[in-house]
């Protein structure tokens, strides 16, 4: 017995020398403990507020113990440093629960791959959205047509002096990815399957962050136990489970329509053709569906978010409202839509969409990188196979390039004559991160959010009905609360 006392003593002696040890190896940050790390200490909402007063404390490159070791990086210069001067060093991701749940095959898809597996995928996608931009530009015609029906949908059935237009902005939205993915729209009094999967991924979104998923993914053998278990890792997947299903129907429906050699007229279709003329064996069904998964899941929370951003600082800012409809008046008028040549120009309304991007910061870390090799941070050494987080809220909430940074300013991204862009301003908005992993949708979401935004602004005043609550609900994306608002006729 006083063996096993004594052995037990040894063991945990040696286990937390050596712990102690590993933390000297990494960037110093609050005192983890032994087995928890800080998990102790890690709020259960609005982590991004914590990782900023940690910043102030500990710099700008710090680590947290989750309890795995995870280095935090605030500011521009070290998130450049990593994702674009040392670019290949930072592409892998983490192949840990949560984030790996959402794929059922191990590294496919985009979002959450590594290696040359992600090379590829991202490659064929970004090819896929490319030439679907090009010539005719099928993605502007998409969004033109979705807006088309959503502008019929609030005439029509809208309260107008309360409206509520989460669902309108997510229909639209929606229907953008579901055209380009699978080539049909939902209509707006038959969509209860589509509402049913945008509620999926919400609850996903909300459910991510846990402090049980941490645990899970620090010691996966957790997954085993009854609570931690179940609300760490097996309602994740119960959840995951369904939205996966969903995809590979749709996927599935479109498989059996295309003959793999005519004209592509959705991603499916042009990932089948690509199939087909590469006969590349990482190009499979497999990795078709994980990668039209990725799309729905990155593409549509946050575009759709995004735009009730817009409205909401539309209300709390009139002024800014009604200036940009005179632009959208003197450039476009009101007796066609705004089009993406209209843009450039338009610099007043891409301000203030820039401006909305940074002062929402509704994206507020980015998914994990992972070191692959032992490296250094503007000095600080960091060991190979560090999960790094990148809190892009912090440069776009702390950053000196931004005067008076609280302040709701789009003038701040132009220069006195009202029309050139400031660029040193613009280079440090990063809403869709930067480098080799940055956003793969970011063209389709800034037209997206131009082409959407501005058609609303051209065709109502958005009035507030009482003070504008700018609050948020914390998650991988902070959504703002729903809310009602009066729609006048612009014109
Ligand atoms: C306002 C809208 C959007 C914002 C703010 C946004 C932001 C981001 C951010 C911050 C990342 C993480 C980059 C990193 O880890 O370094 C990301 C990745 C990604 N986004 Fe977006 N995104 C938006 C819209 C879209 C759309 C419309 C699509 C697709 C149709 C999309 C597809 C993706 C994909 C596939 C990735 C993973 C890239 C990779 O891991 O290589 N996103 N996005």
């Amino acid at each position: 017995m006083s063996l096993l006392i004594i052995a037990f003593i040894v063991i945990t002696v040696i286990y937390v020398l050596h712990f102690y040890w590993r933390v000297r190896q990494y960037p110093k940050g609050p005192f983890p403990l032994p087995v928890i790390g800080n998990l102790h200490q890690i709020p259960d909402g609005n982590l991004e507020m914590w990782f900023d007063d940690l910043s102030k404390i500990y710099g700008p490159c710090y680590t947290v113990w989750s309890p795995l070791p995870c280095v935090v990086i605030t500011d521009y210069a070290h998130i450049k440093d990593a994702f674009v001067t040392q670019g290949e060093t930072y592409t892998y991701r983490a192949h840990r629960p949560p984030e790996s749940l959402l794929q059922p095959h191990e590294n496919t898809g985009i979002l959450n791959s590594s290696g040359d597996n992600w090379r590829l995928q991202r490659r064929t996608s970004l090819k896929i959205l490319r030439d679907f931009g090009m010539g005719r530009n099928l993605m502007e015609e998409q969004i033109v047509k979705s807006i088309q029906e959503m502008m019929v949908q609030l005439e029509k059935s809208v309260d107008k002096k309360r409206a509520e237009i989460f669902w309108p902005i997510q229909l639209c939205v929606g229907n953008v990815i579901n055209e380009f993915l699978f080539g049909f729209h939902y209509k707006y009094d038959d969509c209860d399957r589509f509402k049913k999967f945008v509620g999926v991924v919400d609850h996903h979104l909300r459910i991510l962050l846990g402090k049980c998923s941490l645990c899970v993914s620090a010691f996966l053998w957790l997954r085993h136990l009854p609570i931690i278990g179940e609300l760490g890792y097996h309602r994740i997947k119960r959840n995951i489970i369904t939205y996966q299903s969903f995809i590979e129907e749709e996927v599935e429906k479109q498989v059996e329509k295309y003959d793999g050699s005519s004209e592509p007229e959705n991603f499916v279709h042009a990932y089948l053709q690509q199939m087909k003329q590469s006969a590349h064996p990482g190009l499979d069904m497999k990795n078709l569906c994980a990668c039209a998964l990725d799309f729905w899941m990155a593409g549509m929370e946050t575009t759709s978010n995004a735009l009730r951003w817009h409205i909401a600082y539309m209300m709390k800012y009139p002024e800014i409202q009604d200036k940009i409809r005179k632009e959208i008046f003197d450039i476009v008028g009101t007796s066609r839509l705004p089009s993406m040549s209209d843009k450039p120009s338009m610099p007043y309304t891409q301000a203030v969409i820039h401006e909305v991007q940074r002062h929402s910061n509704m994206v507020p870390f980015l998914g994990t990188h992972q070191s692959t090799h032992d490296t250094e941070l503007l000095g600080v050494k960091i060991p190979a196979g560090t999960n790094v987080l990148a809190q892009t809220w912090s440069v776009m909430r702390n950053d000196t390039i931004f005067t008076n940074q609280l302040s709701f300013n789009p003038d701040r991204y132009l220069l006195s004559d009202g029309k050139t862009f400031d660029k040193a301003v613009l280079e440090k908005t990063i809403p869709f991160s930067l480098g080799k992993r940055s956003c793969v949708g970011e063209g389709l979401a800034r037209m997206e959010l131009f082409l959407i935004f501005t058609a609303l602004i051209q065709k109502y005043e958005f009035v507030a009905n009482g003070p504008v609550d700018m609050s948020y609900n914390f998650g991988a994306v902070l959504t703002i609360k729903p809310y009602t608002c009066e729609m006048r006729q612009a014109y």
